[in-house]
């Protein structure tokens, strides 16, 4: 088994006084696709904030790649090789598709290849169908194309993408998935929250599922399908 390129242990934040995340255990080892599920609500895009270092309130250790993150400020993180796609999409609506890009551009990591606009108008054609054309013209799936190919000209080595299919066209849906599958092809580990078991199940090699701050199962996709009672209390509406 490989060793964790991220690890968190005993994980816990908070908004203002409410305590929302009590004590997450997960790692994401290098290859992997791991799927962080659970209902509105759980906690997914909190855990997320919270390794980058988005929350003011939080406890608990998180290593990145060796380093001690816990306390970095979220620029810091993000140049270790730690990539986050937002639920909100932040991209600049004023300006094109190829400016958008330009902006997320940062140096390559050694040994591996750097992205560039021509590469990623593979990894999602129907961005290259429109380079010049403003974020603001753009389809809400379109707009997550340009969220996620903008992380990946930072060079990450571990991208985190919360909620990528979550309100997309189903043919954008198709496309996000075998973008996933071909950036881990790439190298590149994806830690990924999802509510959908289908989605995540055709991307993922494992799954944390959360509920009310906590992780309540953690184990492969097939052992999760397998868990009639842990879809229903967990997943299911
Ligand atoms: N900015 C905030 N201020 C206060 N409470 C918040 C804030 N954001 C989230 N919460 C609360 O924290 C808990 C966890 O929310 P979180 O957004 O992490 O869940 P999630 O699993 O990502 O669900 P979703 O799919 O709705 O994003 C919820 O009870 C939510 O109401």
């Amino acid at each position: 088994m490989s060793e964790a390129m991220l690890k968190v242990e005993r994980l816990e934040a908070w908004y203002g006084r409410a305590q929302v995340l009590f004590g997450i255990d997960l790692e994401v080892r290098r290859g992997e696709v791991v799927a962080l599920m659970g209902r509105n609500g759980a906690g997914k895009s909190t855990t997320m904030k919270a390794i980058m270092g988005l929350l003011e309130r939080r406890r608990g250790a998180v290593r990145f790649l060796g380093h001690d993150i816990a306390r970095l400020p979220s620029h810091r993180i993000a140049r270790l090789g730690l990539g986050f796609v937002p639920e909100d999409r932040r991209i600049f609506g004023d300006l094109s598709v190829m400016e958008n890009l330009d902006i997320g551009r940062q140096p390559p990591r050694p040994g591996l290849p750097a992205w560039t606009p021509e590469r990623l108008f593979q990894l999602f054609p129907n961005l290259g169908t429109m380079p010049d054309r403003p974020g603001a013209r753009m389809s809400g799936g379109e707009q997550q194309m340009l969220t996620v190919a903008r992380t990946l000209m930072g060079n990450p080595l571990l991208v985190m993408l919360d909620e990528p299919s979550e309100g997309v066209a189903p043919v954008i849906v198709d496309q996000m998935a075998e973008a996933i599958i071909e950036l881990k092809r790439a190298g590149v580990a994806i830690l990924l929250s999802e509510q959908n078991l289908h989605f995540a199940r055709r991307v993922s090699d494992r799954a944390y599922v959360l509920e009310k701050g906590q992780i309540r199962f953690a184990g492969g996709m097939d052992e999760l399908q397998a868990d009639p009672e842990v879809r229903a209390a967990y997943l299911e509406w």
